[in-house]
C-alpha cells in the first residue's frame, strides 16, 4: 500500500505527531484506522444523536434531554485524560479519490480555503468529543460548540487539489468547561506529508440541551513537550484576556497609535485650504469606506450543526469568501490567505435567520491586506440586528497594494484594530509560492 510508506516532513510547530512523543492510544483499536473527512460529520451526528432529517430535529433534541444525568457535577468527578486520548488523524484523499475534488476546487486550480475552515471546525469538535468520551455511554451528554478560532497560520500560499491531505490534532489545554485544540494540516509531496497549516481553536462544553456550561475532563501532560504545550495553552488564555481588555471598544488607543491616526489625518488635509473639513486622498490610497463589500445569506436547515444551530464552519466559509473577494477587489490581483485570527463566536445563529455579512479592508502594508468581516443576524420576524461574529483575515496579494485611509474616528479604530491583528500574525513573511 502506498500510504503505508508515508512519512511526515520534519518541520512541525506546536503539535505533537506520531513517532515524536505522542503516539495514538494503543488501547483504542478504533483509533488505528485513519478516518476520512466525510466520516467526521457522520461520527459527530452519532455521538450526539443528531437528526439526519430536519423533520426529526425536535424529537432528537428531546432525546438528548435524557442524557443530562450523565453530566458531571464538578470537574473532579471526571477522569483525567492524556493528549494522546484525543489525538485524531483524518484523511482528505483528494489525490487518490479525484471525485472529491470538485467540492474543494477553485477556478485557479487551488483548494477552497473556506472548505478547509469547515473541515477544521468539524474535526476540532470531534477531537473534543474524544477527550470527553464516556466509554460506557454510546452518546455524549455534552454539546460542544466552537467559541473561538484563536489562530490559523498558513505555511504555504496555495494548496494543490490533486494531492492527499491529512489533518491531525488533539486537545492541548483545558479549563473548567473550555478546551484548546491544536490541529495541523499536511499535504502529500512525493512520499511525505509536509505541514501546510497550523490551527488553534477553543471549544466550549455545554449541557445536553446547549443551555448552560458543562465540565470537561482534566488534562494531564505526560512529557516535557506536553507540559510545554499545556503551558502555552495557559499563556494563550492570558493573552486573549489581555487582548480583549485592551480592545478599542473598551479603552483609548495608545499614544503611539493616536500619533499614527493623527499623522494619517494630516496626510489627508487639502494643502490648498486651511480647513479640517476638506480631505483629499494621497496618491495610491483608497478611502476605507470604498473598500466595502456586503452579502446576505438565508440560513437554511441544510447548514445546521449537530445542535440545530448554524454550523460555525459554514459561517466561516461564507465570511472567508466575502473577505477574499474584498481583498481581490481592493488589491486588483489574486490574494492568498496567510493568517486567520481571533474569530469569536459570540452568539449562536438560529436556523432560519438572515445573516448579514459586511467586509472591509482595514489595514494594508506592502502586499498585505487585513480584512475584517462583521456578521450579524436578524430573524425574519424582527428587524433587530445582533452581532454574532467578527472575522479577521490576513491576505497577501500578488502585487503591492494601495494604502487604506480612515476618514472617520470609527474607521480609525478599525484601522488600529486591523494593525494590531496584522502585527500579531506569526506567519513567516517569506511564504513560498508554489
Ligand atoms: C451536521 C454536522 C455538522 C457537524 C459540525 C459540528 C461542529 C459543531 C460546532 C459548531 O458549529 S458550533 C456553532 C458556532 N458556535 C456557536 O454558535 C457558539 C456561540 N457562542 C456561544 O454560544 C457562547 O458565546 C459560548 C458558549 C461560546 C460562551 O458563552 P459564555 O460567554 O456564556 O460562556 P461562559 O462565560 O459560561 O464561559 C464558558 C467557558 O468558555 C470560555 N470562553 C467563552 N468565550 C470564549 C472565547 N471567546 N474565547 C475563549 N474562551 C472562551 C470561558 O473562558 C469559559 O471557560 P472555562 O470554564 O474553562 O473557564
Amino acid at each position: 500500500m502506498r500510504r503505508a510508506a508515508l512519512r511526515f516532513c520534519s518541520l512541525n510547530k506546536g503539535l505533537l505527531i506520531p513517532g515524536r512523543g505522542l503516539t495514538q492510544g494503543s488501547q483504542n483499536p478504533e483509533k488505528q484506522r485513519v478516518i476520512h473527512m466525510h466520516e467526521v460529520r457522520d461520527k459527530l451526528r452519532e455521538i450526539v444523536g443528531a437528526s439526519t432529517n430536519w423533520r426529526d430535529h425536535v424529537k432528537a433534541m428531546e432525546e438528548r434531554k435524557l442524557l443530562q444525568s450523565f453530566l458531571a457535577e464538578s470537574q473532579k468527578g471526571l477522569p483525567p485524560r492524556r493528549m494522546r486520548d484525543s489525538y485524531s488523524e483524518v484523511l482528505l484523499p483528494l489525490g487518490s479519490q479525484p471525485e472529491l475534488r470538485e467540492k474543494y476546487l477553485t477556478v485557479q486550480n487551488t483548494i477552497r480555503f473556506g472548505r478547509i475552515l469547515e473541515d477544521l471546525d468539524s474535526l476540532g469538535v470531534l477531537i473534543c468529543y474524544m477527550h470527553t468520551r464516556i466509554h460506557e455511554a454510546k452518546m455524549s451528554p455534552l454539546s460542544i460548540v466552537t467559541a473561538l478560532v484563536d489562530k490559523i497560520d498558513m505555511q504555504k500560499m496555495s494548496l494543490s487539489p490533486e494531492q492527499d491531505i491529512k489533518f491531525s490534532g488533539h486537545v492541548s489545554w483545558v479549563g473548567k468547561t473550555s478546551m484548546e485544540v491544536k490541529m495541523q494540516m499536511f499535504q502529500l509531496h512525493g512520499n511525505e506529508f509536509c505541514p501546510v497549516l497550523d490551527a488553534t481553536f477553543v471549544m466550549v462544553a455545554r449541557d445536553s440541551e446547549n443551555k448552560g456550561p458543562a465540565f470537561v475532563n482534566p488534562l494531564i501532560p505526560e512529557s516535557p513537550e506536553e507540559e510545554e504545550l499545556f503551558r502555552q495553552g495557559e499563556l494563550n488564555k492570558g493573552r486573549r484576556v489581555s487582548f480583549s481588555a485592551k480592545s478599542l471598544l473598551k479603552m483609548a488607543p495608545s499614544a503611539e497609535e493616536r500619533n499614527t491616526i493623527h499623522e494619517m489625518f494630516l496626510h489627508t488635509l487639502d494643502p490648498k485650504t486651511v480647513s479640517f473639513q476638506s480631505r483629499v486622498l494621497p496618491p495610491n490610497a483608497v478611502w476605507m469606506e470604498d473598500s466595502k463589500l456586503k452579502s446576505l445569506e438565508v440560513c437554511h436547515p441544510q447548514e445546521r450543526n449537530i445542535f440545530n444551530r448554524i454550523f460555525g464552519g459554514f459561517l466561516m466559509r461564507k465570511a472567508y469568501e466575502l473577505g477574499w473577494a474584498t481583498a481581490c477587489n481592493f488589491g486588483g490581483s489574486r490574494p492568498f490567505v496567510v493568517a486567520v485570527d481571533d474569530i469569536m463566536f459570540q452568539k449562536p445563529v438560529d436556523v432560519g435567520s438572515l445573516l448579514f455579512l459586511s467586509s472591509q479592508v482595514c489595514f494594508t502594508q506592502d502586499n498585505y491586506i487585513q480584512v475584517r468581516v462583521h456578521s450579524e443576524v436578524a430573524s425574519l420576524e424582527s428587524k433587530e440586528h445582533m452581532t454574532t461574529n467578527v472575522f479577521h483575515f490576513t491576505f497577501m496579494s500578488e502585487k503591492e497594494v494601495p494604502l487604506v485611509f480612515p476618514r472617520t474616528y470609527g474607521e480609525s479604530m478599525l484601522y488600529l484594530d486591523g494593525k494590531r491583528h496584522f502585527s500579531s500574525m506569526s506567519v513567516p513573511v517569506n511564504l513560498r509560492k508554489d
